[in-house]
């Protein structure tokens, strides 16, 4: 077992808030989980919370020489989208991955480069009740030289399924503190049969009165890795279902909660493209407007902003003042608008601040420099050869996964109304 990168700290900080809403219970069991808040100041005790991921597979499904966790999208691995969502959550103080020999070089490579925290790898097995169970042992405190403690939960989620929110994570491992287990489930989308030994249909199962068991699942750590320890070979070898374990070896029946949509494991290769649909639609939807100007952001930005927030689900408009803050918040569309400064100077700050940021690790950022020109006071080619730099500009930046397009408003001053 082998921290990742060596002498790495706890998970990343928290990310950015969680999107969508946040019931007032489920934020006070957040803040009690990452030992913060009322709850925790209470005296209550925050459970310690740790994550193992099966990333070992080899993915036949996929139909791809690449086992699938490692498969891009927006050029970057699928698993580095799921250890992003998980690292994120304050709480979660522990991720250990299970991955083959062979790809564990792979696995660090991609720590590095995507910066991901507090990761430790350890063997998978050949299957994937194995992986799960070798990334127990690395848990429980029996192991040599291990800077993992063990936790009072352990979250289980498969490493090809990359929408996981902190929601129902908390749910699942308040659940599971209380239960014993917890588990994602989704609404069938199939009817379930069962076949004869002829291969004609023996019988059905009536549909609404059953689930499609996914993931995240949560455990009590004693309660699961007693499970493992008693399993079967048979169950180790051919087992799928984590909550039956529990069931079977420690008679704990799981807490079922209703997973969103989203929780899906990428499996067969339409997964892949429709992963990659809604990580663009999710990073499309936020815009920043940056004005160069305050009494700009008034008229120019703000008019801007009604007409974008009739498209897009978060506008921003700001002067450059909480250009940090908005970094933070992950936003990666940018429109750049220069009205005072004749030199990109605001889109130069703004690609600085970015490339600082490292932003760009992880998604494509877009940035569009808005330049305003008043032909009647600058020749057009002079303003042409001005914008000409951009395209300097943009062949630089690319390099750190930052796209700049230039836009060009020629206008007349007369037609520039200042309201107020
Ligand atoms: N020996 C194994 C097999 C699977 N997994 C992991 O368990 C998760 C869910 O399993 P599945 O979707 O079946 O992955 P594969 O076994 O890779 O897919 P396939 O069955 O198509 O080969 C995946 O993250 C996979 O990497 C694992 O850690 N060790
Ligand atoms: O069976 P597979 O190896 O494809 O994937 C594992 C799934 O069965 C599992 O993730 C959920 O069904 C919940 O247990």
């Amino acid at each position: 077992m082998e921290s990742w990168p060596p002498g790495g700290s706890g998970p990343a900080e928290a990310g950015p808030r969680l999107r969508g809403l946040r019931g007032a219970d489920l934020a006070a069991s957040a803040s009690l989980l990452s030992g913060a808040g009322a709850g925790a100041e209470a005296g209550c005790s925050a459970p310690a919370v740790a994550a193992v991921l099966p990333a070992g597979g080899s993915g036949e499904r996929m139909g791809v020489p690449t086992p699938k966790q490692f498969c891009p999208i927006l050029e970057r691995p699928l698993i580095s989208y799921t250890l992003q969502a998980l690292e994120r959550v304050s709480w979660i103080k522990d991720i250990v991955v299970a991955v083959t020999g062979e790809n564990m070089e792979a696995m660090k490579c991609i720590i590095q480069r995507y910066q991901h925290k507090g990761i430790s790898l350890v063997e998978s097995g050949v299957t994937r009740h194995r992986s799960i169970f070798n990334g127990l042992k690395a848990l429980a405190e029996d192991q040599p030289n291990c800077r993992l403690s063990k936790p009072e939960v352990v979250i289980i989620h498969d490493a090809v399924r990359p929408f996981v929110e902190e929601d129902v994570l908390l749910k699942v491992v308040t659940a599971a503190k209380e239960h014993g287990a917890a588990g994602a489930i989704r609404p069938l989308v199939s009817t379930v049969i069962s076949p004869s030994v002829d291969g004609c249909l023996d019988h059905s199962l009536e549909r609404a009165r059953h689930r499609a068991s996914e993931m995240p699942q949560a455990f009590l750590f004693d309660v699961i890795y007693e499970a493992y320890q008693q399993c079967s070979d048979y169950d180790l070898e051919f087992g799928t279902e984590c909550l039956h374990l529990a069931l079977k070896y420690c008679h704990i029946k799981a807490k079922l909660i209703e997973g969103s949509p989203d929780l899906w494991k990428v499996t067969y290769k339409r997964d892949l493209y429709a992963a990659e649909s809604i990580i663009k639609e999710r990073i499309s939807q936020q815009i920043c407007v940056v004005m160069d100007a305050k009494e700009d952001e008034e008229h120019v930005g703000h008019r801007l902003e009604e007409m974008l927030k009739n498209e897009l689900n978060h506008v921003k408009v700001t002067s450059g003042r909480d250009l940090q803050q908005i970094i933070l918040e992950q936003c990666y569309n940018f429109v750049c608008v220069n009205v005072m400064t004749s030199d990109f100077e605001e889109t130069q700050k703004l690609l600085n601040m970015l490339e600082e940021s490292n932003l760009s690790i992880l998604y494509p950022v877009v940035v569009i420099s808005v330049q305003f020109l008043d032909y009647e006071s600058v020749p057009f080619g002079q303003k042409m050869e001005n914008l000409m730099q951009i395209r300097e500009f943009a062949k630089e930046v690319k390099k750190t996964n930052i796209l700049l397009y230039g836009l060009l408003v020629y206008y007349p001053q007369s037609t520039i109304c200042r309201v107020g």
